[in-house]
């Protein structure tokens, strides 16, 4: 059956999902779209040449007949009132990170799809569809290297724009690791701390630039992560595992090895759809089949609230440089794999 999906906000990344859902992947087309910019909506349909229709508001879009499947790629701070609309009408979700803004926000989703029974939401963490990444946990899992007892990471941006905030090294940049590494360790967090290097004159006189963040998790895996935003040089993304027997790091992207003006170089990728680019096709097209076949099975609600519970223990310790503990509620046997 070919799922007729609505989305809501057709900026950055919803229209690089409706190219895809349109010209790569197979069982969807786009049946509706809707923006609070109005000109920007109009804009996609007529770039992306939809056969969609126009809706003033996401709620409208929710409710509507012709929809079977709801996007959410608006700004962050809209997506819990969209994922709960759908819950309630039934529908199922692909919401872009994060699920809500809040840890109480995710937890209200939580509750909601556990009412409604049966799994409607995934989250848009892609970067488990990464082939690097699951080769990485391939090799973890195997024993490879033993039990994990480090990993080191590094997320960097060349640059980020003035409205960047601190707090934002956390819940828009490191909110990937904070997932993809729970995941990849098949662990939780119990405690955060951050600490500050010294500032890059290249960030904003408001912004911490570079951060370090310290994870400890409940098997006592000690994590740390660089996240460094205005790095100038490239969009660099760097995970390495260190394990009782050996070493196993996340394979860079595949690029040219060029020999010239006496120097062997690869180039680095600059920009972050890039960096991700098959794994948001493998992610998207793995939403489409599974609730095809009836219900999503990717990221949860669940794993959303983990990272939220993350995220907020995060920038509580930015502001107090404190150990911070991550606590979080009991699991619903809903979500358990
Ligand atoms: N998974 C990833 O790697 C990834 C990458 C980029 C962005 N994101 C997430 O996707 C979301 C969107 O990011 P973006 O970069 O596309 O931002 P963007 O600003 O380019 O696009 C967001 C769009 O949503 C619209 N919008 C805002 N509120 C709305 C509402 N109430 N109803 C309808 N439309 C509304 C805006 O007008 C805008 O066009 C963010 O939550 C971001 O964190 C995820
Ligand atoms: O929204 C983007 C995106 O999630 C990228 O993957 C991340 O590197 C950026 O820091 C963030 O601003």
């Amino acid at each position: 059956m070919t799922l007729r999906i609505g989305v809501i906000g057709t900026g950055a990344i919803g229209e690089d999902h409706i190219r895809r859902i349109t010209n790569t992947l197979s069982g969807a087309k786009i049946v509706a779209v809707t923006d609070v910019n109005v000109e920007q909506a109009k804009a996609v349909i007529k770039n992306q040449k939809l056969d969609a229709k126009l809706y003033e508001s996401g709620h409208g879009l929710i409710q509507a007949k012709e929809v079977d499947v709801i996007l959410v790629t608006s700004w962050g701070p809209t997506h819990e009132e969209f994922v709960l609309a759908a819950i309630a009408a039934g529908k199922p979700v692909f919401c872009e990170k994060p699920l809500a803004t809040t840890a109480e926000g995710c937890a209200r989703i939580v509750e909601s799809e556990v009412k409604h029974g049966k799994r409607l939401v995934q989250v848009g963490f892609m970067r488990r569809y990464d082939k690097g990444y699951y080769a990485l946990k391939d090799v973890v899992t195997a024993g490879k290297i033993g039990e994990p007892l480090i990993v080191h990471c590094a997320h960097r941006n060349p640059v980020v724009g003035d409205n960047y905030t601190t707090d934002m090294a956390i819940t828009d940049t490191m909110i990937h690791e904070i997932d993809v590494l729970r995941w990849l360790l098949d662990d939780d967090y119990v405690s955060v701390q951050v600490v500050y290097p010294r500032k890059t004159q290249k960030a904003s006189s408001h912004l911490r630039d570079p951060q370090i963040i310290l994870i400890e998790t409940a098997k006592g895996i000690r994590v740390d992560v660089e996240v460094f935003v205005n790095c100038q040089f490239g969009y660099d993304i760097q995970c390495e595992v260190v394990g009782e027997t050996g070493i196993a790091r996340l394979p860079e992207p595949a690029n040219v090895l060029m020999r010239s003006e006496a120097k062997r170089s690869v180039e680095i990728l600059t920009d972050w759809k890039k960096r991700f680019i098959e794994s948001y096709d493998i992610e998207l097209q793995g939403f489409i089949d599974a609730v095809n076949q009836g219900q999503p099975n990717g990221p949860s609600a669940w794993d959303g609230y983990a990272a939220a519970v993350t995220a907020d223990a995060c920038v509580k310790a930015q502001q107090t440089g404190e150990i911070v503990p991550v606590t979080m509620k009991q699991r619903p046997a809903f979500y358990n794999k």
